[in-house]
């Protein structure tokens, strides 16, 4: 059969409409189209080895044809460097792992990869072009940058479901991603204390049904180990590692991970970390012979956490066998990755670290989603990593945004522009409601007060509107009409996002994870339009302005209630949304509006629009950052994942803004006779100190304080062991009366 080359005038038409929008994800290193394209095939003949159809590439090209393989269908010459069938091609095959080639000519399709892995991405590419509607003659010469390029599943909270994990990993190989770390904290068999347990039935088959999956999307599935809590250097402990390696080994395990991180005593040595290491490598990798580079997280994971003067990081660089491969979250455990960063590390583990990147994982700002670009990394960096990986949300659906972008810019460094990236990755996400995600996306992006201070941009094209609306009618209650107008605009659009989501029908799993924020972001959209009446009202003077501020406050309440309600977890709770300029902006327009309203009428409308009556400090350096939060009648000091290096002498302290009473107070540290060591005391002037006896809650790290009907303006909790105290905050939170 010959296919009808299109006119040149019809692919012009057609290809410019596409050709704005089309971007073959992630970017290749080269892609050359012509003007001319060949019809989509209906059928193939595939012209290949026969050790080909055992490949995943082949599963997946044989699903591209509608009327699949035939002997009268269009060539399709596929195979790898060596294979018979692709020899006249095999000099533009590029030399680095996973390259390949693609070409489409008039009477046939070419691919051919470096490896397996590359020929399995030269169809991927292909799937993408065949969505065009038609095969642009073209050429793709095309291969990663960075070497392993993924998730880490690293995460504390809910761990994935099944079912997102499967879907996780088909989204994996589409966008090119090759590793998949399987690591979640609060994974009982993952961590302590049953690491040295195999899995239960259950959980053993979901595992080897990911491994096949993982296989077939070309994901190299690695099962991690988190055993440092509670491991003793003995031969019994490191024989149950080694089964319970075996145990996964017999689910199709063919790469594993040994995670340090995050743990206190003796789990934390080097050397003998490095011994384990070195024995897993020596006789079970090495032994297996088809199982990929141990990958370890190392216990100092972060420089602002090293000690290099200590040798814990020489020490793995020096001992642990070459091929180990050693992660590292950069200057902080989050961080973006620098060149500065790579020249610290390298050289001390003498090896490229594997970049473990904690974005956008928001396991530390639970109450708010991580949906805005990818940016802030390196892009002269590519030859200074051996691995980029993502930690994301406990969200699987809404961490795609981020993760479609870490794939992006892991595969080509130079060319990634992280702004279209995230655009695309939206369009990717959402095809027919992408207008609406974006909108949403734009204003949910940034983390807000963290204890890691790690903090994002948000509504980044609306700020200046913002910005200057509020300054114009808070200085000197000018309207700056312009901006009053792209923010009317904004409100509707926001209004209509939210509708619009949440009744889609498209992705209905991501409309599942984030309702509680489209919820609370159609809200915003409400306030911030009654709030802007209510200025244009207040520069009149009408009577109305109070029916509407009263509109405003009801939706505040509802607002609170939202928060108050939804994903309520011990860590962050709640639902912020539009936390950064927006809400923030349409609260102090509220409370000015409102004030001088007051002035004007004579009228004591409430003008408090969101209210939180209590002040953290300390100088303890890992808490000094760390969020206060207001909830219901009381309140919390937001809780941290690490173990903190708390000096003798120091203290957490907060203040109120007037004199309150108390009812309970709870302070848990994660460790056994923490009331020896710390000393918590009331001031109900904030001169005059009175100490509080600290109750063990039998069984567990909490401490309770009878403080009930003490009267209290200021808290202090000290370290007066007289020596330094390695702990976790993992609670600190008083109820009011
Ligand atoms: O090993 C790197 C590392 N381990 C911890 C740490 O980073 O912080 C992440 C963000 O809170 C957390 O998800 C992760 O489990």
């Amino acid at each position: 059969k010959t296919f009808l080359v299109l006119g040149l005038m019809g692919t012009l038409s057609l290809g410019s409409v596409y050709a704005q929008e089309f971007h073959l994800q992630p970017t290749p290193q080269e892609y050359q189209a012509g003007q001319d394209s060949v019809m989509v095939p209906v059928q193939y003949s595939l012209q290949a080895e026969t050790a080909f159809r055992e490949t995943p590439a082949f599963h997946l090209l044989n699903t591209l044809f509608p009327k699949g393989e035939g002997k009268d269908g269009f060539p399709v010459y596929v195979g790898v460097k060596g294979d018979k069938s692709v020899k006249k091609y095999v000099r533009r095959v590029p030399k680095q792992a996973e390259g390949y080639y693609l070409g489409i000519e008039k009477d046939r399709i070419v691919i051919v990869g470096a490896d397996e892995r590359g020929a399995y991405y030269g169809v991927q590419t292909l799937a993408q072009l065949m969505t065009l509607g038609k095969l642009p003659l073209a050429e793709v010469t095309d291969y990663p940058d960075v070497p392993y390029r993924g998730v880490v599943e690293g995460f504390y909270g809910t761990p994935w479901s099944h079912e997102a994990r499967l879907r996780q990993l088909e989204f994996y190989g589409r966008n090119k991603m090759n590793v998949y770390l399987y690591g979640p904290k609060d994974d009982p068999y993952h961590s302590t204390p049953n690491w040295r347990k195999p899995y239960p039935a259950k959980e053993a088959s979901q595992l080897k049904e990911l491994v096949d999956k993982a296989n077939e999307n070309g994901v190299i599935f690695y099962w991690a180990i988190h055993p440092g809590q509670d491991i003793k250097w003995n031969e019994e402990d490191r024989d149950l590692l080694l089964k319970k390696f075996e145990s996964m080994y017999q689910l199709g395990v063919r790469a594993f991970a040994v995670f340090f991180d995050d743990i206190s005593g003796e789990g934390t040595k080097a050397e003998k970390q490095a011994e384990l290491l070195n024995y897993l490598d020596d006789h079970f990798v090495k032994v297996k012979g088809d199982v990929e580079p141990l990958v370890m997280c190392p216990t100092e994971y972060n420089k602002s956490w090293s000690d290099v003067k200590g040798g814990y990081l020489t020490t793995l660089g020096d001992k642990l066998n070459k091929g180990i491969q050693i992660m590292w979250t950069g200057n902080r455990v989050i961080a973006c990755i620098d060149k500065e960063s790579m020249d610290f590390i390298n050289p001390l583990l003498k090896r490229k670290a594997y970049i473990w990147w904690n974005f956008p994982v928001s396991d530390y700002v639970r109450d708010h989603l991580l949906m805005g670009p990818v940016y802030g990394n390196g892009l002269d960096i590519k030859d200074d990593m051996s691995a980029f990986v993502s930690n994301p949300m406990e969200r699987a659906e809404a961490s795609k945004i981020a993760l479609y972008s870490v794939a992006d810019y892991a595969w080509n460094l130079e060319k990634y522009d992280s702004n279209a990236s995230w655009k695309r990755a939206i369009r990717d996400l959402m095809p027919n409601h992408a207008a609406y995600l974006e909108t949403f996306a734009a204003h949910n992006s940034d983390l807000g007060e963290n204890g890691h201070g790690f903090r994002r941009d948000e509504s980044v094209a609306l700020q200046p509107a913002l910005k200057s609306l509020l300054a114009a009618y808070e200085k000197n209650g000018e309207m700056d009409e312009a901006a009053y107008k792209q923010v009317a605009e904004e409100c509707d659009k926001i209004i209509v996002a939210a509708d619009r989501l949440l009744a889609s029908k498209e992705s209905r799993e991501l409309i599942e994870e984030i309702k509680p924020w489209l919820m609370q972001f159609k809200l915003i959209g409400e306030y911030g339009r009654e709030v802007l009446k209510m200025v244009r009202l207040q520069k009149q003077g009408g009577q109305e302005f109070v029916a509407v501020h009263d509109h405003a406050q009801a939706l505040q309440t509802l607002m609170y209630e939202v928060d108050a309600t939804y994903n309520q977890n011990p860590y962050q709770p709640g639902v912020k949304s539009g936390s950064k300029y927006l809400l923030p902006t349409f609260n102090s327009l509220f409370e000015t509006s409102t004030q001088r309203y007051n002035k004007a009428a004579g009228t004591t409308l409430d003008s408090r629009a969101v209210y939180m009556p209590y002040t953290l400090s300390s100088n303890v350096k890992q808490l000094a950052l760390l969020p206060m939060r207001q909830k219901g009648k009381g309140g919390n000091v937001s809780p941290s994942n690490e173990v903190i290096i708390w000096q003798a002498g120091g203290e957490v302290a907060v203040a109120m803004d007037y004199v309150r009473t108390l009812e309970s107070l709870l302070v848990d540290l994660g460790t056994q006779g923490a009331e020896k060591n710390f000393r918590l005391e009331i001031s109900a002037d904030g001169v005059n100190w009175k100490t509080v006896d600290l109750r063990p809650v039998p069984g567990r790290t909490l401490l309770s304080a009878e403080v009930s009907g003490m009267k209290v303006l200021k808290i202090r909790f000290t370290n007066v062991s007289g020596s330094e105290q390695k702990v976790y905050f993992k609670q600190f939170r008083f109820v009011e009366q």
